[in-house]
């Protein structure tokens, strides 16, 4: 288990200036076979906190401990073999092969000369497995996307065997269904191999899904924690994240654009999915969907819509391009 216990992170800027602290006196836990999740807007102290987490930073006050043990006081081969890291930074993989780069995170545990024996092999070959990234066996690390790097980095952390895996921002490259995947691979790894895992993210509704745990980083350099449901019911979530056009609904767990104020009111009569694209469609025009509504649009045939203006002006037939066209041309005449 990770504990950070009064931790006060930030950056030495030079000498003689003080440090510039960017969080003060934060506690929290991270349990072992457990997925943690940071999250917080831009610039709130994600990056400097895991980097502190890792060692990387040494911390301005308090501590961060592994099981009892200083982190920051760990000798660096000790702690290598415990913690595995992957950051944002490129790695220079020349012309390492994907099994060569996931080697490489044996090397806490080889003798000085760096050979792998067979347990080391088949570690390697388990890491690649487990990251997912097999199929990118006997490729050249420089050649490959940078989702499919990001996999083999991952496999490199899981080859040090690590008791804490911490991941700075590691779904950034990656499409849609490869960051839910490789989120719910994480959280597999912490259940099915009892690894603490700490994990930064901007994927903030997939991360609400799949973790055990979060850390919210708030703009006021306050840490909140909790399981991801106490963070939402309790309003932090959306508190920390909602802006001016998107707010966060707490029974979807998505963001949705919020209706513009003084939007001219619409009702939708509509089997779901389509309710919700036409609400969504509606709502992106400046329309305030509700229950009740001067204006409706009922969707008479899968994608056909008929609608109805406030002042009772009916259009028959739209598909969805004219339905947008339609919502839009209503917008207009609201501000005019
Ligand atoms: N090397 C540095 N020296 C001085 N200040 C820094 C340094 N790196 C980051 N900062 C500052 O520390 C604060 C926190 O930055 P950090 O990168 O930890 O935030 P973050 O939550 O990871 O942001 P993002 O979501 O944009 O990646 C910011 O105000 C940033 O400007």
């Amino acid at each position: 288990m990770i504990v950070l216990d009064g931790l006060s992170v930030g950056h030495r800027v030079g000498r003689r200036r003080p440090p510039r602290t960017v969080l003060a006196g934060v506690s929290a836990r991270a349990g072992a076979g457990e997925l943690t999740v940071l999250v917080g807007p831009n610039g709130t102290g994600k990056s400097t906190l895991l980097h502190t987490v890792a060692g990387l930073l040494p911390p301005l006050a308090g501590t961060a401990s592994l099981d009892g043990a200083d982190l920051t006081a760990l000798p660096p081969a000790e702690r290598a073999r415990r913690l595995a890291v992957v950051l944002t930074e490129r790695v220079e993989a020349g012309l390492l092969s994907v099994e060569d780069l996931v080697a490489l995170g044996r090397h806490p545990h080889t003798g000085p000369t760096g050979a792998l024996r067979d347990t080391d092999r088949k570690v390697v070959a388990a890491a690649v497995d487990a990251a997912g990234a097999a199929h990118l066996a006997g490729r050249r690390v420089a050649e490959l996307s940078d989702g499919e790097r990001q996999r083999v980095l991952v496999a490199r952390a899981l080859a040090q065997e690590p008791a804490v895996l911490l991941l700075d921002e590691p779904t950034a490259f990656l499409d849609v269904s490869a960051r839910v995947g490789l989120l719910g691979l994480l959280r597999r790894l912490a259940r099915e191999d009892g690894l603490c895992v700490l994990v930064s993210t901007h994927d903030l509704e997939p991360a609400l899904r799949v973790a055990d745990q979060v850390w919210l980083l708030d703009r006021a350099g306050g840490l909140r924690t909790g399981p991801p449901e106490a963070l939402v019911a309790d309003g932090s979530i959306a508190e920390v994240f909602d802006g001016p056009g998107l707010a966060f609904d707490p029974a979807a767990g998505a963001f949705t654009v919020r209706p513009a104020k003084g939007g001219r009111p619409v009702r939708v009569a509509a089997p779901e999915p389509e309710a919700a694209l036409v609400a969504r469609l509606l709502t992106r025009e400046g329309w305030a969907v509700g229950r009740e509504g001067g204006a409706v649009v009922t969707r008479t045939a899968p994608g056909r819509f008929t609608a109805v203006d406030g002042g009772g002006a009916t259009v028959e037939g739209m598909g969805w391009a004219e339905l947008a066209a339609w919502a839009r041309r209503g917008g207009r005449q609201r501000v005019a």
